[in-house]
Formats: C-alpha cells, structure tokens, sequence
C-alpha cells in the first residue's frame, strides 16, 4: 500500500493549521536570483522561457534549490492566456508586457478552440516540475483571474488605474461580458488541465482587483472568480483553490463568501486586525509581508513577520509576501525569513 506524503501547504489551503506555517514567496522564480538572469539571458525572449519545458521546469525548481521553501509555482506568466487566444503579447525590456488592444469589434476574433493546444507545453512544464520535486512540496499552478487579464487586453498594457478597461466595461457590456465568458471558460479548461498535468493547488492572480466600485467588484471579481472555482470544482472535485484578490479591501469578505476560494491571499496593505475580523475565523489566509520589508531586512523585515505569523496563529496561514517579490531583494534576507518562520 503506498502512503500519501504529507504536503504541509496543500493541507493549509484544505483548512488544517499547521504548527508553523508553511512559506512561498510570490514570484519566488525571478530576476533577483543569478541562475534565473543567467539563464534568462540564453534566451530569446520571456514568453520562449515559459513554452520551453526543460528551462521552465529549470526555473521553476531553481528557488527550492536554495531554499527549504514548502512549494513551487509553475514558471509561467497570467498574459500565456491572451497569447494563446490569438492576440499579440510582447515582453519589452524595461517597459512590461505590451499587447495590441482588443476592441469591441475584435473580441469575435478571439480563438478559444486553439487554445488548450498552443498551452500544452505549460502542461509538460507541470509534469517535469511534479517529477523533480520531493513529494512533501506542493505544486503550485496558476492563471490571471479573467479581469486582471482583461485589463492588460483591453489596455495594451499596464496601467496605475485600469481606467480603459473600466470605461470599456461601462460602455460596451455585450462586448466586454462576451471578453470575460471567453476567459472564464479559457481558464477553467486551462486549470482542469494543470491538475492533470500535477497541480496540487492552483491560484487566482487577480491583481488589479483595486479601482473598483463594489457593483463593479461583484460582476467583474466575484463573479467570474465564482464561474471558475465552480467550473473547475465540476471536473475536478474538491480542487483547491486560492484566491488572491490584490486590493479587495473592503470587499474581502464578500470575496470569500462568494467565490468558493478554499484560501485568500492578503495584500500587505491589508491591516492585519481588519484580516482577522472580516475574514471568517477557520479560513486559510495566506500573506502577507511588504515586499520592500523583505528588501530592507533586519528588524524591519523580522518583526513585521512575528507580527503576522502571531495575527493568524490561531488558523491556517500560509506565509508569503503580500505581492511579488522584487529584483533588488538581497537573497541573504530571503535565507532568513525563511528560517525565521521555520524556525522562529
Ligand atoms: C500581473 C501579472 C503578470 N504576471 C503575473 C502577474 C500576477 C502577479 C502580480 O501581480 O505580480 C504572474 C506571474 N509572472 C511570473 C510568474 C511565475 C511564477 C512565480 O515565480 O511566481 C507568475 C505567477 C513570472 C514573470 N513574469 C514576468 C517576469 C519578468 C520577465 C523577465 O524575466 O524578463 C517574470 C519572472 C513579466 C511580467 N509579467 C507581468 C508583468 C506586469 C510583467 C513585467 C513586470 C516584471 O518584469 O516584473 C504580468
């Protein structure tokens, strides 16, 4: 008879506290660590990176290999979606992700049916990654949550207040509801494919769930987040599932009531005593260290982290930072936070 190993973050987001919580860092494969620029650098560009499975997987293992980190996260990116939709997606060095626009005209243009096909190195990445990894970590895969993608669709690129795609959402909603049903279902079929392929735990990067007015919050957070969790759940029964709704605010608990998420990823603007109150005792919260804490280190870095570990001592937590890590982070003080919540 074989044993199940025990995956100590896997059963935190299933709601099972554990004596300290487990750690990934968000982003945690990157720029601030040598092997990854080095291997970057041998290739022709990001997007190649992420459809070529033996450097994917590479990087993927790349940080557990420095430390003793209770996950990976598949090496890929939110915008492989609109790229397997059809449209064209460019990383520019320096400036980000720059897409040609949808418009309301060319959203009929989208090609879900190539879609699955054109990701299956995504999923060839998952099971080289399942294969190299020891079986206590988790396997972390993951997708943009349909408006976050949406935004960079609509707007070409990113943007500090999302406003073409809010207005585009306010003054075509045919055009845009039909946008979102495609990535809705695009997404379900996407993450019914990564649990094939080895995902123990996928997450919802919903990271531009800020500059929304709360009726907008429900139709283009909440609910497409719903679809997808239930999509998902209807395939894949009992799919763990994390939501991480970046600037939800005052709208996280409506986000956990609503959207079928097992845990919530907490930004670090969250107060950790508003966390505590409006997300339901017994919900897994994962987060939620300032990235530049993590920059700075020392006291400024350790004690924030006794902060949060104590905030959520008495539920499943997961730590992590409260959005992605940064390049400029000193890889000795990742060493140590990971130690400190190990170990203490
Ligand atoms: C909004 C978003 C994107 N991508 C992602 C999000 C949601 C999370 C968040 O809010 O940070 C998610 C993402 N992007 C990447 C991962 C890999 C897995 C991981 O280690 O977490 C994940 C989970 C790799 C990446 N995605 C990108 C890089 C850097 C590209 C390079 O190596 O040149 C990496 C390692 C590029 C990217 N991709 C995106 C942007 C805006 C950029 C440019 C900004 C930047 O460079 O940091 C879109």
């Amino acid at each position: 008879m074989s044993t199940v190993a025990h995956k100590p973050l896997l059963a935190t987001v299933m709601g099972e506290r554990q004596e300290r919580p487990p750690i990934w860092i968000m982003r945690q494969a990157g720029r601030y660590l040598p092997e990854y620029r080095e291997l970057r650098a041998k290739t022709n560009g990001f997007l190649e990176l992420c459809y070529t499975p033996e450097l994917a997987a590479e990087v993927t293992l790349q940080p557990l290999r420095r430390f003793p980190l209770d996950a990976a996260i598949l090496f890929s990116d939110i915008l492989v979606i609109p790229d397997a939709l059809g449209q064209s997606v460019r990383f520019e060095a320096g400036e980000g992700p720059v897409l040609e626009p949808v418009t309301a005209e060319t959203i009929g243009q989208l090609q879900p049916e190539r879609a699955l096909e054109h990701l299956a190195p995504v999923f060839e990445t998952l099971r080289r990654v399942r294969a190299g990894l020891a079986p206590d970590k988790t396997l972390i895969g993951f997708c943009g949550s349909p408006w976050t993608v949406a935004t960079y669709m609509i707007g070409g690129r990113g943007s500090p207040d999302q406003a073409a795609a809010r207005l585009f959402a306010l003054r075509h909603p045919e055009a845009f509801a039909a946008l979102m049903d495609v990535l809705v279902q695009t997404s379900i079929d996407y993450l019914v494919a990564q649990f094939a392929a080895g995902a123990d735990v996928v997450q919802l990067f919903e990271s531009w769930a800020l500059n929304l007015d709360d009726e907008a919050f429900v139709s283009q957070v909440i609910d497409p987040n719903r679809r997808i969790v239930e999509g998902v759940r209807a395939r894949v029964p009992n799919a763990p599932i994390i939501g991480f709704p970046r600037g939800a605010a005052g709208n996280i608990a409506a986000y956990v009531a609503a959207t079928g998420v097992n845990a919530v990823g907490l930004d670090y603007a969250t107060p950790l005593a508003f966390a505590a109150k409006h997300v339901p005792a017994g919900f897994p919260v994962q987060g939620n260290l300032d990235p530049l804490r993590l920059v700075a280190g020392g006291a400024q870095m350790e004690d924030r982290a006794h902060q949060i570990i104590a905030a959520f001592a008495d539920r499943p937590h997961i730590f992590n930072l409260g959005h992605g890590i940064v390049p400029e982070t000193p890889i000795a003080h990742v060493e140590r936070l990971v130690e400190l919540v190990r170990n203490g």
